[in-house]
C-alpha cells in the first residue's frame, strides 16, 4: 500500500469497475484467512471462523450467559460528525470547553464597522491553523499532534473541496483520519502490523490501519453520484497531504467506501461520532434478531456483549439498524447505509410466519382482529435500482390478494398497499409539524389524530411500527407539554407493545437497549409523578399514587436487569438504575405501610365506633332506667 504513481481520475473509475468485477469473482473462491485476528481467541470467549457461505464470522467458543463481554476494540479512526464538531474532543471524545473572544464587527458586505467589536466563542483547545480539530485539553491536543499534522493542511481546505465536488465532507474527513492512523502506525514505511487485542478498555490499542483493507467496500451499492465525484475531490485532498504520508488515489477511494459502509455511529453525550472498528465489522454480522449489542464507550472503545444466553458454536450477531421497523424498511436502511440486502434468519422467514407481520400489517376490516400482509419477495440488488425503479412494486402486486389470518376475508394487495401508503404519508405529515414548526400542541393533536384514525378505527395492526413510533413521539411531546400522566400512558403502550404480541414476542430481543431506556424513562416518570400525587389524600389520589409507585418498581426492575446485561453489572448506567430502583422500592414500601397503618387505624376506629355507640345506647338505657 505504499505511495505509487497517481493514476488519472478517469483511469481510476475504469480500474474500479474491473477490480470490482474481479473481486466479486475471487470472493466466491477464497475463504478468508483469519490468522491476523486469532489473538482474540486467547482473551475472549469467541472463535473466529471463515467459510464460503458466511465469510468471516465469530461464534461463541462455549455456552455464554447474557451479559458476557465478547470483544473490546478501539477505533482505527473516528470523526466527530459535522454538527458536533466543536462539542467533543477529537482525541478522547470528552467534553470540550469554550472560551469567549472578540473580533471587529463587519456588515453584510463584509466591511469592518469602525470601533465595533463582537463576541464569539471558540474551543479552549483547538488547532488554530485549520480550525478543524477541537480538544478537551492540552494533553489530548499533544497526544493527537502526530496524527493531526499530516491532515492539517488538507482539513483546512476540506469544506471548500467537498462543496465544489458535491461530495459529503465526512467522506473526505474519514480518509484523512485514516491517513493519520496509517502514519502513526508506521504503515507508511510498509511496516507489517498485527491487531493487538485487550481484555480491558484501558489496555486497548487502535486496530491497525492494515486491517482496514480486509473490509468490504461494497462499492457497487454506493450511490453513483457521490462515487463518481469522489476521485476528483480526493485527488485535491491528497495533494495537500505531505508526500511521506500520501496514499494512492485508488487506495483513498477504497478506504472512503470502506469507512462509509462499515463505520459504527457512537453517541457520546448526545453527540454523534462515526468510528471504524475493523475486527468487529468483519466478524460480527448483522441480524434483525441479534444475540449481542455493541456499546460505544468513551475514548473510541467499542464493547460487544451478549444480550441473551448463547450456546457454544452459535453465530454472534449484532444489529446495525433500528429493529422496530417494518422488515422492508430495515432492509432498505441497511441497503442505504451498509450497502447490503439483509438475509438474516428473521428476514429470510416468510413474513406470514414471522413476528414482522404485525409491524408491517394492516388490520382486517371484517373481523378487526387478524392481520393482513403483502408477502414481498423481490430482492433489491442495487441501491440505484431502489431509487429509480418504483414501478417494480406496482407490477409485482397487480392481481394479487391478501388474506386475513383470522377469518376468510380477502383484499386486493393494491388496496392494502394504498392503506399503508396513506398511513406513511399521514405519519410523515404529523411528524413534520413537529420538525418544521416545533409547535408541540399542534403536533400532539396531529399525532393523536393519527392514533385515532389508524388504531381506534382498526386500520393498522396495534403492533404496526408506525403506530408504535407515533406513541414514542407522543410520549416525548406530552412530557415537554407537562402532561406527565399522558406521557406515562403512551410510554407504557410503547414498552408493552414493543415486545410484540404476547404469543409471538420477539419483535425486539430481550435486553434490547432502546426498550431498557423506555423502561428507565417509565420508572423515572412514575416515581416523580407518584411523589407529586401523594399530596392527594382522597381514595382516588391514594390509588393513583400506589399504582404509579408499583409501575415505577416494575419498570426500574426491568431497566436495571437489562442495563446490567447490556452495559455490565458494575457500569454507571446499571448503577443509576439500581439507585432509582432502590428509591422506588423504599417509596413503595413506606407508602404501603403508611396507608395500611391508616387503614388499620380507621378500621380500629370503625370497630370501636359501633361498640362505643352500643355502650352509649346501653348507658342511655341504663341512664333512662336509673332516671
Ligand atoms: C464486513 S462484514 C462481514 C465480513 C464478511 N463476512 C467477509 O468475510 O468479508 C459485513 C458484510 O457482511 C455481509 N453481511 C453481514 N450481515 C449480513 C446479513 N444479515 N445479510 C446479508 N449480508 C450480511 C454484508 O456483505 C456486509 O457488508
Amino acid at each position: 500500500m505504499a505511495a505509487t504513481t497517481e493514476p488519472t481520475v478517469d483511469a481510476h473509475v475504469a480500474d474500479n469497475a474491473a477490480s470490482q468485477a474481479n473481486k466479486k469473482k475471487k470472493a466466491k473462491k477464497v475463504v478468508a484467512d483469519n490468522t491476523r485476528y486469532q489473538g482474540i481467541e486467547e482473551i475472549m470467549p469467541v472463535s473466529i471462523r471463515s467459510s464460503h457461505a458466511k465469510g468471516r464470522h465469530a461464534v461463541a467458543s462455549k455456552d455464554l450467559a447474557a451479559g458476557t463481554l465478547v470483544a473490546i476494540e478501539k477505533a482505527t479512526a473516528m470523526i466527530v460528525r459535522n454538527q458536533s464538531f466543536v462539542n467533543i474532543c477529537h482525541c478522547c471524545l470528552g467534553p470540550v470547553t469554550m472560551k469567549t473572544q472578540t473580533r471587529p464587527k463587519v456588515d453584510a458586505q463584509g466591511k469592518q464597522l469602525e470601533g465595533q467589536l463582537e463576541r464569539f466563542t471558540v474551543p479552549t483547545h483547538s488547532c488554530t491553523k485549520c480550525k478543524m480539530a477541537a480538544y478537551c485539553s492540552e494533553n489530548c491536543q499533544n497526544a493527537h499532534a502526530a496524527e493531526h499534522a499530516v491532515q492539517c493542511d488538507a482539513l483546512a481546505e476540506c469544506n471548500k473541496i467537498a462543496s465544489t465536488h458535491e461530495v459529503p465532507l465526512e467522506h473526505l474527513r474519514a480518509v484523512l483520519a485514516l491517513i493519520g492512523r496509517r502514519t502513526v502506525d508506521g504503515a507508511d514505511n510498509s511496516k507489517q502490523q498485527e491487531p493487538e487485542f485487550a481484555a480491558e478498555a484501558k489496555d486497548a490499542k487502535p486496530t491497525c490501519y492494515n486491517c482496514v483493507s480486509d473490509l468490504n467496500p461494497n462499492r457497487h451499492y454506493i450511490d453513483r453520484d457521490s462515487l463518481n465525484n469522489l476521485p476528483a475531490a480526493l485527488k485535491e485532498v491528497l495533494a495537500l497531504v505531505p508526500g511521506s504520508a500520501r496514499i494512492t488515489l485508488s487506495e483513498a477511494v477504497e478506504i472512503a467506501c470502506i469507512f462509509n459502509t462499515n463505520n459504527h455511529p457512537l453517541m457520546v453525550n448526545n453527540h454523534q461520532v462515526l468510528a471504524l472498528f475493523p475486527f468487529s465489522s468483519l466478524y460480527f454480522h448483522h441480524s434483525c434478531n441479534p444475540n449481542c449489542v455493541y456499546i460505544g464507550g468513551g475514548n473510541g472503545v467499542l464493547y460487544v456483549r451478549t444480550i441473551s444466553d448463547v450456546p457454544a458454536d452459535a453465530d454472534l450477531t449484532i444489529s446495525y439498524v433500528e429493529l422496530y421497523q417494518p422488515r422492508e424498511q430495515r432492509r432498505r436502511d441497511l441497503l442505504l447505509t451498509r450497502h447490503f440486502w439483509c438475509k438474516c434468519r428473521r428476514c429470510s422467514t416468510l413474513l406470514s410466519k414471522s413476528v414482522d407481520r404485525f409491524m408491517d400489517g394492516i388490520q382486517c376490516a371484517e373481523c378487526k382482529r387478524g392481520v393482513m400482509i403483502f408477502e414481498e419477495t423481490k430482492e433489491v440488488q442495487d441501491i440505484n435500482e431502489l431509487m429509480t425503479d418504483i414501478s417494480a412494486l406496482d407490477q409485482e402486486i397487480q392481481g394479487k390478494f391478501a388474506e386475513c389470518e383470522s377469518c376468510p376475508a380477502k383484499i386486493e394487495v393494491t388496496k392494502l398497499v394504498d392503506v399503508l401508503k396513506a398511513a406513511i404519508t399521514d405519519y410523515g405529515a404529523a411528524h413534520m409539524v413537529l420538525q418544521q414548526q416545533g409547535d408541540l400542541k399542534t403536533a400532539r393533536h396531529q399525532l393523536e389524530k393519527f392514533v385515532h384514525d389508524y388504531e381506534e378505527k382498526h386500520v393498522l395492526s396495534p403492533y404496526n411500527a408506525y403506530l408504535i413510533n407515533t406513541y414514542i413521539t407522543l410520549a416525548r411531546v406530552c412530557t415537554q407539554l407537562g402532561d406527565v400522566d399522558r406521557a406515562i400512558r403512551y410510554n407504557g403502550i410503547v414498552v408493552e407493545r414493543m415486545q410484540g404480541p404476547p404469543d409471538c414476542n420477539n419483535a425486539v430481543p430481550d435486553n434490547y437497549p432502546r426498550l431498557a431506556e423506555y423502561n428507565m424513562t417509565m420508572g423515572d416518570m412514575c416515581l416523580k409523578q407518584a411523589k407529586k400525587k401523594a399530596a392527594n389524600k382522597t381514595p382516588v389520589g391514594r390509588n393513583i399514587t400506589r399504582r404509579y409507585l408499583k409501575e415505577a418498581k416494575t419498570s426500574l426492575e426491568s431497566a436495571f436487569k437489562a442495563r446490567s446485561v447490556i452495559y455490565g453489572a458494575d457500569s454507571p448506567r446499571a448503577e443509576e438504575a439500581s439507585k432509582m430502583l432502590a428509591d422506588a422500592k423504599k417509596e413503595y414500601d413506606e407508602y404501603v405501610k403508611a396507608t395500611e397503618k391508616k387503614k388499620t387505624k380507621k378500621q380500629q376506629q370503625q370497630a370501636v365506633a359501633p361498640a362505643a355507640s352500643g355502650s352509649d345506647a346501653q348507658a342511655q338505657q341504663e341512664g333512662t332506667a336509673s332516671a
